[in-house]
């Protein structure tokens, strides 16, 4: 590891120290080569060089020649040393650094997070209250449209009704023009009428004069008749006075009787006359009669046309009301079809105003998808950078991360006493990432990648694990298992409390979240595929959790059938016979979860009344294809609840009991024993010599991002159960496992699935 990359330079520095005795291309010595203070380089196998070096004697008994070698020998050694303690520094400083980065990195992340968060709520809200306007508006238009349909039939009602009222007042207006001129002819005929009714009464008149005439000359004659009486009166009294005078005369008789008959003859024609006159009067009274009857038939017919002219007139005047009242009607038609239009130009430039707010409306959507894309395309952004950080970070640690949590004190704890025996460091190096544990007064401290407390939630728990599950998704083998003992919380913590959504654990959790990633992807032309397997391995035997088929079991409960592990080349696990599951959805899975529980060994322990007394092993495997670049890459997610690692004495078990507890005691004990050979940087490792290792090969092998979770209780009775876990968990994060690698570009031959 040390130096490789830069091994002219350390060839050379080690010369110096080797005294020419490995001399390379370049080996003049530096300036200060030889002095104790100089900075010399040394690669690995200058170093092994130099400590498997027999110094070489020419004179075996010669002490001051060995003294003189191993003097040195000594300088070159803490040439060495120093060297080694100088790069360690150097890696320190360097460590300290990535750390510093890291930790402001994660901040800008979170920062960004949050801040994107707000962002996409906020622009979640403006594009709800939008779409909401946007409805609104709709109504409104629709609403505005049906109004505007509904104005227009009223529109055409009442055009309709305005041409039939324009066709009765053209009907009327004819009626009333033939009504006119018949008025114009009867008030032509009355006129007439009236000139003939002058006339006659002139004539009347004239009449009545005349007869008023004929009247005066009757009484005149009739007076004359009077005195022609008196006068006969006189005449026959002379007449007598005459006879008497005839007696006195006859001559003067004849004479009396010539005049007599003269007056008599006098008298006859003066009666003739007055009787023409009288037949005159009569002729002229009948003809005044005639002319009075005339007149009065006139008068009649004049009255009669008068009442005809009335009648006609009053039908003028009722047809001239009712053009009138027509012409009203026209008019408030009129009115009415000018506010109908008015209210459809009005209806017509709101539709238009709705429409161009609409359009608006439409565009500040556009707009806020762009910008909803654009922080999209940023959150993406950030989540790939957020990945390579977190990828640089663990490739830099090279080791299993390791944290650690510590349960609530429960009441079944029956804890009384306000003993506390775990403590949490707050100075600013050790603040979330340190533990004190107090046993017998002593304090203990332990460091690890991260410290959750009795309140984290299940959420926190999940935010800091989330970027490694997710990693699946981008074809990294990941692999998180959770290690304590009986009741500090390892099932809590990987699967949750059952019937709490809120209490969810790990395993659920990140399959919902590796599901919403897989949606999130697709725009960008991901397809996956998802295998889902569940076993248990229980007193060294594997399990299938899943098999419909349950296989018989033996004696003590352990199923008969074996099934073997295998590793490919490309570090893939394969559990033969064991039941592969295609899943699409987190509810797929939740429902294989049941299933898998329900198959489980669950026994009672005086430790846990339903503790798991196996290890349990979820394994979800990952096929992507990037439909747009041809990319594919295999991830696997591996989530392991282990057995309780309580000593023997503690649990109290006996019978088959101890057998279980001793079985998963040897696979817990095997992972120790890796472990410890892993730190050690042993040529063997172990990882046959459990079930558990085996399968867990490629996980601790370096070749998967690893994750443990050390589970404590807060139980000052469990204190000495809670440090051997915190020890274990300690040497764990020590070890340094290698980088983890990324399956892309690879399809599986056997699509069987694997482990690690
Ligand atoms: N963080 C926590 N918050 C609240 N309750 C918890 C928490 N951790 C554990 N518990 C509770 O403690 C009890 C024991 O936890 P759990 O069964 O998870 O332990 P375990 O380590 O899985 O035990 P086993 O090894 O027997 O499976 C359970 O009732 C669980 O609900």
């Amino acid at each position: 590891m040390v130096g490789t990359a830069n091994n002219g330079r350390s060839r050379q520095a080690f010369s110096v120290v080797n005294e020419g005795q490995d001399l390379g291309p370049n080996s003049a010595p530096t300036s200060n080569a030889g002095s104790e203070c100089g900075w010399i380089e040394f690669t690995r196998e200058d170093v092994e060089v130099l400590l498997n070096e027999k110094p070489k004697r020419k004179d075996k008994f010669n002490l001051k020649e060995k003294f003189d070698i191993m003097v040195e020998y000594i300088r070159r050694l803490k040439l060495c040393i120093k060297w080694f303690q100088e790069l360690e520094g150097n890696y320190l400083i360097e460590q300290e650094k990535l750390l510093n980065a890291l930790e402001s990195a994660k901040q800008k992340c979170n920062e960004m997070e949050v801040l994107m968060k707000n962002k996409e709520e906020e622009l979640n809200s403006i594009i709800m209250e939008l779409r909401k306007n946007y409805a609104s508006l709709q109504e409104k238009f629709m609403k505005e449209d049906l109004d505007k349909l509904a104005a227009m039939e009223s529109l055409a009602r009442e055009k309709e009704a305005r041409l039939s009222i324009e066709r009765t007042q053209a009907s009327l207006s004819e009626e009333l023009a033939r009504a006119q001129q018949e008025l114009l002819s009867s008030n032509q005929k009355i006129s007439s009428l009236n000139d003939m009714y002058k006339r006659l009464q002139d004539y009347n008149t004239s009449l009545q004069q005349y007869n008023g005439k004929l009247h005066t000359d009757l009484s005149t004659a009739e007076d004359e008749l009077k005195r022609v009486e008196k006068e006969k009166a006189t005449i026959v009294e002379n007449l007598s006075m005459l006879r008497g005078q005839l007696t006195l005369s006859r001559a003067s008789q004849d004479e009396a009787i010539k005049q007599k008959d003269a007056l008599v003859n006098e008298v006859a024609r003066l009666r003739a006359e007055l009787n023409q006159v009288r037949d005159d009067h009569d002729r002229l009274l009948s003809q005044v009669l005639i002319l009075t009857t005339d007149v009065m038939k006139y008068k009649e017919s004049t009255e009669k046309y008068s009442a005809e002219v009335d009648v006609l007139t009053t039908k003028a005047n009722q047809l001239e009301l009712t053009f009138s009242s027509q012409n009203t009607q026209i008019v408030v038609l009129k009115n009415q079809l000018a506010t109908a239009e008015e209210k459809l130009q009005v209806s017509n430039s709101s539709a238009l105003e709705t429409k161009t707010e609409f359009e608006g409306q439409k565009q500040l959507i556009n707009e806020l998808q762009k910008r909803l894309a654009d922080a999209d395309s940023k959150l993406v952004e950030g989540e790939t950078l957020r990945k390579k950080l977190h990828n640089t970070i663990l490739e830099l640690k090279g080791n299993i991360r390791v944290f650690c949590r510590v349960r609530p004190i429960l009441p079944d704890d029956g804890i009384t006493t306000e003993v506390k025996v775990i403590s949490y460091p707050s100075s600013i190096e050790a603040l979330g990432r340190g533990i004190d544990v107090v046993q017998n007064g002593q304090k203990h401290s332990f460091t690890f990648d991260k410290v959750f407390m009795p309140d984290a939630k299940q959420d926190d728990v999940f935010t800091e694990i989330s970027q490694l599950t997710q990693s699946a998704l981008d074809g990294y083998k990941v692999c998180i298992f959770a290690y304590g003992q009986t009741g500090s919380g390892k099932t809590y913590t990987m699967m949750g409390r059952p019937g709490y959504p809120e209490q969810k654990g790990l395993i659920p959790r990140s399959l919902e979240q590796i599901f919403q990633t897989r949606q999130s992807l697709q725009p960008q032309g991901w397809r996956f595929e998802m295998q889902v397997s569940m076993l248990e391995i229980y007193n060294e035997t594997v399990h299938d959790l899943l098999s419909t088929n349950q296989s018989p079991s033996t004696e003590n409960g352990v199923s008969a059938k074996q099934y073997s592990i295998k590793h490919d080349a490309n570090g893939n696990t394969h559990v033969s016979d064991l039941t592969i599951v295609d899943v699409r959805s987190a509810k797929d899975v939740a429902f294989l979860l049941d299933q898998a529980a329900e198959s489980r060994s669950v026994g009672k322990t005086q430790m846990n009344e339903q503790s798991s007394r196996s290890h349990f092993v979820f394994t979800l495997r990952i096929f992507g294809v990037n439909e747009s670049t041809e990319q594919q890459i295999q991830g696997v997610l591996n989530l392991i609840d282990l057995a309780g690692s309580e000593r023997l004495s503690k649990s109290g078990s006996n019978g088959d009991r101890l057998k279980e507890t001793q079985a998963n005691n040897k696979s817990l004990s095997s992972l120790s024993d890796v472990i410890y050979a892993l730190a050690k940087k042993e040529d063997h490792i172990p990882y046959r010599s459990s079930k558990l290792t085996h399968l867990l090969q490629p996980c601790l092998g370096g070749q998967s991002k690893t994750l443990m979770f050390v589970n404590v209780s807060p139980d000052p009775a469990s204190v000495s159960e809670s440090l051997c876990s915190l020890r274990f968990a300690a040497r764990v994060n020590a070890c340094e496992i290698g980088i983890p690698r990324r399956q892309t570009n690879t399809r599986p031959s056997d699509p069987r699935l694997s482990y690690g």
